[in-house]
């Protein structure tokens, strides 16, 4: 069984965090791993439905996401997570679960400025923000904690789609992981 591991992609609305995890995937899968993309949206639908945007329910949302996704990876599965997890203690319980079980965790910064993100709107979430139709985004009148540490910080504003999961995955071979 080839080696699992999680890769959680951190960032803004609109930084590329879902992008990156797809195009990085079909890498993968080409490559015979096997890969599962824990979308977000996706997650929300389902194992999060009735979860909002408070900072509680945000690190609720993403202990789920966490217990899952080291499931996954202990079971041989990459697990990409295109999660935003704005909150420092959140994402370090996830690497600590993680750690616990020797399972590998890898913590990528899509670090796209807000500037950046609020052009791209991929959602139109920062134009209902500005409208006033929408409060709380992340980034703009929410807090987003930057990693200190990441494993890769990724400037997707100077990349193509391409080069950044490519980096990723240049970071997966590094480890051993790919
Ligand atoms: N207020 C507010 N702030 C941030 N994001 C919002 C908000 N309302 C809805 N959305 C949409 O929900 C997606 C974020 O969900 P996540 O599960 O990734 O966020 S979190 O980690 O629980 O904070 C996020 O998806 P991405 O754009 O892919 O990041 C948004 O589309
Ligand atoms: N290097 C890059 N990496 C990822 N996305 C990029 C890049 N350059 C431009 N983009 C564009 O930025 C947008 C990112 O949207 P999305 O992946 O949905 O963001 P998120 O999941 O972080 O909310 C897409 O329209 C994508 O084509």
């Amino acid at each position: 069984m080839t080696t699992g591991a999680t890769v959680w992609l951190t960032g803004l609305p609109s930084a590329g965090k879902t992008t990156i995890a797809y195009e990085l995937a079909g890498r993968l899968r080409a490559e015979g791993h096997r890969v599962e993309v824990l979308d977000g949206d996706e997650i929300r639908e389902f194992i999060s439905a009735g979860l909002g945007f408070s900072r509680e329910d945000r690190h609720t949302n993403v202990q789920r996401i966490g217990f899952v996704a080291e499931l996954l990876a202990r079971n041989g599965v990459k697990a990409l997570v295109p999660v935003i997890a704005p909150y420092t203690d959140s994402r370090d319980a996830v690497r600590k679960r993680h750690a616990e079980n020797g399972t590998p965790y890898l913590e990528i910064h899509v670090a796209t400025p807000v500037e950046v993100c609020s052009v791209r709107d991929v959602k139109g979430l920062y134009a209902k923000q500005a409208a006033g139709e929408l409060s709380g985004l992340t980034g703009v009148d929410d807090p987003y904690e930057e990693p200190e540490t990441p494993d890769l910080r990724i400037e997707s504003q100077h990349q193509t789609v391409q080069e950044s999961a490519a980096s990723v995955h240049a970071l997966l071979s590094e480890r051993g992981l790919a």
